[in-house]
């Protein structure tokens, strides 16, 4: 609990402000206890025979402690929103905030475990984070019921703390148990999401046949199934105890009143006060123990964020304020990019692997790059582009050797539209949309009256695949960066548009100073590149030059 403070609460709230919580919270606790104890007062009063005419001071007091202890419960209520809406939005947009730093390969194979912290983790410890300022408001009404209690019979008081250190230690044995089962609820949540995910992401596979969705769903009810029982068995394992101290309490009020009020020496008036504080002593540690499967499960959300950020953390790519030069890099000023042993394996004892790779770029090169189905193709470039950290590389771009500070900076040279794209509905990435050059390239590739832009927002992205493709290219075209990347890009083309691709709009492109890689299989076009490479099991040779040239 003491991390959970440190590294989430304190960092979001501020010190002052917790503490304020904390207060309030006390003060809540406190306020509750006065009015029990004149409620209790007045009984015992009662019973005794001595309040028989209606006492103003009492009354005061009454209406003094309700205004107060509603003002400060309301005052509280609306601190402890703020702080759990802050608390929420803070966790999410710290994951976030790492998503976005974080490399390609750590997020993909990260997708249902991030999105596990994201639902799960920052909900549980958001609630938490809460509770820890109930947690405290009945810690001092139980305080503070002990305190009276002990001030009524010191006999009966130690009979109580008896019963009450029992119970916590039948809690605290059997929290460790609790710990485990909700852990592997937690592991087993991944596993839920990425099932999910599964039937969400392959929902036209699913649609075309359902007995693929009563697979999934099968699957997937096994997982809940599963989740189910664990849940229950340490839901019921904190219910067991906290029943458990309940019977213990019901056993000490049962006793003080059938043998303890016949053999102590307490008052009777006083053994009703005690009893009457005993049963608001209970419904404290019962709120107690309520939060306390919150708390436990927060422990857990917490370790597993943690996990996660160290994880995301030890990828992190440079954040370090890029190198100007290489920041700023405009088509014009870009000259070449030397790649000499670049070399990258995939984890795993026979990860694939390529290099040591030898790519010389240069200012308005048209390059094309084939090989067969797992040959390499897509590692290489995610490794030349930076998405894949390569293992070994010497880069040098415009000649100056890249290092790690400004390897972040390096790929930004690079504009791709990947073979599996994601089409933005609005242009990002660009400070200022040239519209006129954004109807050149809508004429350019066939799609005027198909689209249109309204401040950045595309009009519509329900195209065809074709089409979607061309417009992702002219969304990265708008980008101006040096060098394009296109992954299989003619592949969703009709045969006159891709004829149109290879034979005009790419020596347009090339005119207009940009550098062109191109995967590719369309050996019938290979002709249009000045240098063809091929990638045969991760090694790269040159096939021919010069095309273009
Ligand atoms: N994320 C990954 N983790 C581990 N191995 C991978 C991963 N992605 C690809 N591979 C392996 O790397 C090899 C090369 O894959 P790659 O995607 O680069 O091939 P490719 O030439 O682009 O193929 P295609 O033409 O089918 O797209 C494959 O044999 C595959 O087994």
């Amino acid at each position: 609990m003491r991390r959970i403070l440190k590294e989430i609460i304190l960092p979001v709230a501020g010190n002052i402000n917790f503490l304020a919580c904390v207060f309030l919270g006390i003060l809540s606790g406190l306020f509750s206890f006065l009015f029990i104890n004149g409620i209790t007062r007045i009984i015992s009063e009662i019973i005794s025979g001595k309040y028989n005419t209606v006492n103003r001071e009492y009354v005061l007091s009454f209406v003094l402690i309700v205004l107060l202890f509603v003002w400060i419960r309301k005052t509280l209520a609306l601190k402890i929103i703020k702080l759990s809406q802050k608390i929420f939005w803070s966790l999410r947009k710290q994951v976030l905030e790492l998503i976005l730093k974080t490399n390609y390969s750590q997020i993909s194979s990260k997708k249902s475990e991030i999105q596990t912290a994201i639902i799960t983790d920052v909900n549980a410890l958001t609630e938490a984070s809460v509770n820890i300022i109930n947690f405290f408001t009945a810690l001092v009404m139980s305080i503070s019921c002990l305190f009276y209690q002990a001030s009524i019979s010191l006999f009966l008081f130690s009979l109580t703390v008896c019963i009450a250190i029992a119970g916590m230690a039948v809690y605290y044995f059997n929290a460790k148990k609790n710990l485990r089962n909700f852990e592997t609820v937690r592991k087993m949540e991944t596993v839920f999401f990425e099932k999910y995910r599964g039937i969400i992401d392959g929902f036209k596979e699913i649609n075309m046949e359902p007995k693929k969705g009563s697979y999934m769903y099968e699957n997937i009810k096994s997982t809940a199934r599963l989740m189910y029982k664990t849940n229950t068995i340490a839901l019921t394992g904190l219910l067991n105890n906290s029943v458990t101290g309940q019977i213990l309490f019901y056993i000490l009020i049962s006793s003080i009143l059938l043998f303890f009020s016949v053999s102590s020496k307490v008052k009777s008036s006083d053994l009703v006060s005690f009893v009457f504080t005993l049963i608001y002593l209970l419904g404290s540690l019962e709120t107690i123990m309520v939060l306390f499967p919150g708390l436990i499960k927060a422990r857990v959300a917490f370790n597993h964020l943690m996990e996660l950020k160290d994880d995301l953390e030890r990828e992190l790519i440079s954040s370090s304020k890029p190198e100007a030069m290489i920041n700023e890099l405009k088509i014009r000023d870009f000259s070449s990019i030397a790649i000499s042993d670049l070399k990258f394996s995939y984890d795993g004892v026979n990860g694939f692997s390529i290099g040591p790779v030898h790519l010389d770029i240069s200012k308005g090169d048209v390059i094309f790059l084939y090989g067969g189905n797992g040959s390499g193709k897509t590692t290489l470039i995610y490794s030349v582009i930076g998405i894949y950290t390569p293992t070994v590389w010497n880069i040098k771009l415009n000649g100056i050797p890249v290092n790690n500070d400004t390897y972040a900076s390096y790929r930004n040279i690079f504009s791709v539209v990947f073979s599996d794209f994601y089409l933005f509905n609005e242009i990002i990435g660009v400070d200022i949309i040239d519209y006129n050059e954004w109807h050149y390239y809508l004429e350019l590739f066939e799609l005027t009256g198909k689209v249109s832009l309204s401040e950045r927002v595309l009009s519509t992205t329900n195209l065809s695949t074709g089409q979607r493709k061309r417009l992702a290219l002219i969304a990265i075209l708008l980008e101006k960066k040096p060098v394009l990347v296109l992954d299989e890009w003619a592949a969703d083309q009709d045969p006159y548009f891709r004829k149109k691709f290879y034979t005009e709009i790419i020596p347009l492109l090339k005119q207009e100073g940009f550098t062109i890689i191109c995967i590719t299989h369309d050996d019938k076009y290979y002709n249009c590149a000045d240098k063809l490479y091929r990638i045969d099991f991760g090694k790269l040779t040159l096939v021919s030059s010069g095309a273009f040239a």
